[in-house]
């Protein structure tokens, strides 16, 4: 029913570190080609660091923990083609023998099926803006509360309702904390007005929280933030003060339900993309679905702000994980 890949299973046997990585970023994050360059440095990068990755994915109806070269360059191929997979979705891509990208619920749910403790991506999904009416609240955070495995991301886009959606996560009993800050970052930028109740300062801190929570058999996941990195701080602003800026309109102007995305992505869409920025500035849609995320970032450097999230655990914390032998 499960293919492990024979390195990650080599790996996971030995209790060596292995890294759990998402799919939905490949297929519907990016554009091909640079979904697959991205995905590949990003595996390069973990493997740099003395760990194993373990991209996620519905290949043929079959979930795969570990993909191999042409597996990847098939997923980031098909795009937008392989279904976007949360949990829900599972067995019926399986079923149907389909292809599948998986989100951050089903790729817990799969890395924790074989025991990866550690799941870097980008973006969670949140509680979206109204949702105490449309209740339109991703499957990420219930998740995070049903399932033990440490996400490590660059926090929540402010286009969703932050303050709710730590509310959410308290609901569900999830640990959240966030690297060297004690705000809950906002992906673009590190403030999001939010505190987090947990901050951590070093990698040695971050393996600890990991260590002690699995040990006490919470059951529950761990969300652990980072902000997005200084040198990418100025181009994150621009974008999130062009989406602080469409959802002050959006809120005058009444819009609200299903026209709320749709008039955002237009509208910072317009916003960075001005005479003046046109020459440096993309905005990349990067959710189809009916509560689609608005994701706009600087052309150059948009590879780097996702690579960058997933860097932390590589760069910083994973030596230290990696030492650290987990229960
Ligand atoms: O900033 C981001 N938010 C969300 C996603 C993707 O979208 C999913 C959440 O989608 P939904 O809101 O439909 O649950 C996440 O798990 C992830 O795969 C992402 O890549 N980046």
């Amino acid at each position: 029913m499960l293919n492990i890949a024979q390195h990650v299973r080599d790996a996971l046997s030995c209790g060596n570190a292995v890294v759990a990585l998402e799919s939905t970023i490949i297929s519907h994050g990016m554009p091909f080609p640079q979904n697959l360059q991205t995905a590949m440095e990003v595996e390069a990068i973990v493997k740099a660091n003395g760990a194993i990755p373990a991209t996620i994915a519905i290949l043929d109806g079959v979930p795969c923990i570990g993909l191999n070269s042409e597996q990847l360059g098939r997923l980031a191929r098909l795009g937008t083609k392989a279904q976007k997979t949360a949990r829900r979705d599972i067995p019926a891509i399986v079923a149907a023998g389909g292809n599948g990208a998986t989100t951050v619920s089903a790729t817990m749910f799969f890395a924790s099926k074989v025991g990866i403790p550690v799941f870097v991506t980008g973006g969670i999904g949140g509680v979206h803006r109204h949702g105490e009416q449309t209740m339109d609240i991703s499957s990420d955070l219930t998740e995070l509360g049903r399932n033990s495995v440490a996400v490590i991301s660059a926090g929540v886009k402010s286009i969703l309702d932050i303050p709710r959606t730590l509310e959410f996560l308290e609901t569900q009993g999830v640990t959240v904390a966030a690297y060297k800050t004690n705000e809950f970052p906002a992906f673009f930028t590190e403030v999001s007005g939010c505190k987090v109740p947990c901050r951590l300062d070093s990698p040695e801190e971050c393996a600890k929280l990991i260590h002690s929570s699995l040990s006490l058999n919470l059951g529950t996941g761990m969300l652990i933030a980072v902000p997005i990195p200084k040198e990418y701080a100025a181009s994150g602003n621009l974008i999130e003060s062009a989406i602080q800026r469409a959802l002050e309109e959006a809120e005058k102007k009444r819009v609200i339900g299903n026209a709320s995305t749709p008039f955002l992505l237009a509208r910072v869409n317009e916003l960075t993309g001005g005479a003046s920025l046109t020459a440096s500035i993309l905005f990349i849609h990067q959710y189809f679905f009916a509560h689609m995320i608005v994701y706009a970032t600087v052309k150059f450097v948009s590879t780097l702000i996702w690579k960058e999230s997933w860097l932390i655990v590589c760069l910083q914390c994973l030596p230290s994980l990696n030492d650290y032998s987990f229960p």
